[in-house]
Parts: structure tokens; C-alpha cells; sequence
């Protein structure tokens, strides 16, 4: 569960008399996410989303944020929308931390997508990166090729402790990946944390997209490559080319993806594989005291990083796109 933050009842209420919401009728932290604190508020004007921003957001990235979320939903992409309070702001504060409010949207994640969700995924993960085409604001990525390695030296010889011998293998990554790292190919906004738990269903079909607080603008294809690495690999860490098929077809079906793209997608596979390793392995080892939080297994990433290591071109995931 995240709440790293509790919030007095009569700072919430406070809070929520600055909104045109009608009174708060129940206030419920939710168990899921690790970023974050949010809460599911129940007013007289219906369902929203309360988030306190913590660690890893910075306060000067969030109008990026909110700003990228009204222009999607503006675009028809279905992700929740920034509530303003009553005089016209988007962002508040509350128990010390940036909070906002957003819209609550309809549908559940699913635990063990099929190939039928990851070509949904892969076409809604598509408009998404049209649709942002023109949004006017820019943020680089905070967590590419060259923020991993001061992340990496976050964790130090602690690594070890995870995994006999990580410290080692992860240093010789990030060589490997320091080197190599593409920087040509096409870009713009992109989700760049668009797990099953980020995308919800109703049915078989997409009903929306949610998280937006590693958005960035970085090149298209990490998207994908984030996403072959979240929706494509069985619990038993293998890969499964059909979902990636799925996932590749639903993409290119509404933005095609050019050869140097394609080509790229090993290598990029990898180095999200590192960077997912990385921020798990941080927070594994530097959980605050008193959260309610359950942190992700970086083992799970190691496993795929290694699968990726043994990839010389698309050609070798099977894939005959
Ligand atoms: N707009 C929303 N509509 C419905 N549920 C939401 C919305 N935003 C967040 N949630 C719920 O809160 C959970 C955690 O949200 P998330 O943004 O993934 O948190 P974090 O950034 O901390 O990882 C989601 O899994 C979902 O259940
Ligand atoms: N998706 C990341 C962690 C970020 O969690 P989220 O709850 O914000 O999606 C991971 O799995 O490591």
C-alpha cells in the first residue's frame, strides 16, 4: 500500500473546501503504487483521485504533469484529468507535500494481460504519442542512459546484499549500455512507466491510462521497449513472443515504427530493463520507516536484463513483423 503520508481529517477537509466538490463524504487510502501517496475521495459531486507527490517527484516537473494529462484528455486520450480549485489552480498543498486532485476513471488493470491487452496496449500507447505531439511543454528524462549510474552509486556495495555479485554485473551493464545508447531516433512525449498496473480495462478493451508522473520526452521506441519488458514475460521469466507480436502489430497499426526504431528495440529492451532494476534495487534498500508499502522485487528485472543480454537483433526475439 502507498500512503507515506497521513493526512488530519480537518487538513483534508480544509483542503477539499478549496474545490467545487461538493463536502467529502469518505476518504480511503489506496492499496497500490509505489510512488505516491493517493487516496480515493467520495464527495457530494462523485469519485476522485487525491495524490501528495513524495521522493521522487520534483515540484518543478508537475505542471508538466498536469498540463500533459488536460492536453491528452483535450486529445481524447483517456487519462484523468487535473481538477482546478476554486480559484483556478491545479496544484495545492497539503500536509507539507504538492497534492492535486484528478479525475477518477473507470476500469481495473489485469494481473496476467493476454495477447488481446497487449495489442490494446500497444495501439492506446500509440495515440498517446500522437496525441502529444503537439503538447508545447518539454521535460527530458530524468531516469535515462546517464542518471543510472549516480542511482546505481545510491546503492553502493548494498547491491550485494540483494544479490551476491549484483553490484559486479550491474557495473558492467552500465558500461556496455554508457556506450551504446541511441540518440537519433524519434521522439517526443512519451508515458514511460506504462505497466499493467498504469493501464485499465473494462472488458477486453482499453478504458484508460493513469500514472503520468514519469512522463517525459524521450524517444517513442523506449516506450515500447518499457513496455515489451512490463506486459511480454511470463511469471516464470519467459518471454512470450506472442504477446510481444500483439503488442508490436496494435502499436504500428496507428504509428508505424521506422527500421532504425525497430532495429534499436534490443538495446533499448535492455537498458529499461536496467533502469527498472535500478530504481527497485534504491527502494528496496531504502524503504522510508513507517510507510505502508510493499516495494517491487528487483530480481525480477535482473532476470529480464539477463534475457535481453543474450538478444543480437529483433530478428532473435522471433519476431517477423
Ligand atoms: N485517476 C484514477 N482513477 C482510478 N484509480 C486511480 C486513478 N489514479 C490512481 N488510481 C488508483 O491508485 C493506484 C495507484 O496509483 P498510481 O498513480 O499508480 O500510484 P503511484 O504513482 O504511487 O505508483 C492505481 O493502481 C489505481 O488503483
Ligand atoms: N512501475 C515501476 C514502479 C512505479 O510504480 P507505479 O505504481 O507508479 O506504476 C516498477 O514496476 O518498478
Amino acid at each position: 500500500m502507498a500512503v507515506y503520508t497521513d493526512v488530519a481529517d480537518e487538513e483534508l477537509a480544509a483542503f477539499i473546501a478549496t474545490y467545487d466538490i461538493g463536502a467529502l463524504l469518505s476518504c480511503k487510502g489506496i492499496a497500490e503504487g509505489v510512488e505516491n501517496s493517493n487516496f480515493l475521495l467520495h464527495t457530494e459531486a462523485g469519485y476522485f483521485i487525491l495524490t501528495l507527490y513524495e521522493k521522487r517527484v520534483d515540484p518543478n516537473d508537475l505542471p508538466f504533469f498536469l498540463n500533459l494529462m488536460q492536453h491528452l484528455a483535450a486529445k481524447e486520450i483517456s487519462c484523468p484529468t487535473p481538477v482546478a480549485n476554486t480559484v483556478g489552480e491545479l496544484l495545492g498543498t497539503l500536509a507539507g507535500r504538492p497534492a492535486a486532485i484528478v479525475t477518477f476513471l473507470e476500469g481495473m488493470w489485469v494481473k496476467r494481460p493476454r495477447p488481446e491487452h497487449c495489442a490494446e496496449l500497444g495501439a492506446g500507447m500509440a495515440a498517446l504519442h500522437l496525441a502529444g505531439a503537439d503538447f508545447a511543454m518539454v521535460r527530458p528524462n530524468a531516469l535515462t542512459v546517464g542518471d543510472w549510474r549516480p542511482l546505481f552509486e545510491q546503492c553502493g556495495s548494498n547491491s550485494d546484499r540483494v544479490q551476491a555479485g549484483l553490484s559486479a554485473e550491474i557495473e558492467k551493464e552500465l558500461r556496455h549500455l554508457e556506450g551504446r545508447w541511441p540518440k537519433d531516433l524519434p521522439t517526443g512525449v512519451i508515458h514511460a512507466d506504462l505497466f499493467p498496473d498504469n493501464v485499465f480495462f473494462l472488458g477486453d478493451e482499453l478504458s484508460g491510462l493513469i500514472d503520468f508522473y514519469f512522463a517525459c520526452t524521450d524517444a517513442f521506441a523506449y516506450d515500447v521497449a518499457i513496455c515489451l519488458n512490463a506486459w511480454c514475460f511470463e511469471q516464470d521469466g519467459a518471454f512470450n513472443v506472442t504477446k510481444a507480436r500483439a503488442l508490436l502489430n496494435g502499436y504500428t497499426k496507428v504509428r508505424p515504427l521506422s527500421e532504425p526504431e525497430y532495429e534499436a528495440l534490443p538495446l533499448l529492451a535492455r537498458g529499461s530493463a536496467l533502469r527498472f532494476l535500478l530504481t527497485r534495487l534504491y527502494d528496496w534498500l531504502s524503504v522510508p520507516e513507517g510507510a505502508l508499502v510493499t516495494p517491487k522485487d528487483p530480481r525480477e528485472y535482473l532476470k529480464k536484463l539477463r534475457f535481453h543480454q543474450g538478444v543480437e537483433s529483433v530478428k532473435s526475439y522471433g519476431l517477423d513483423l
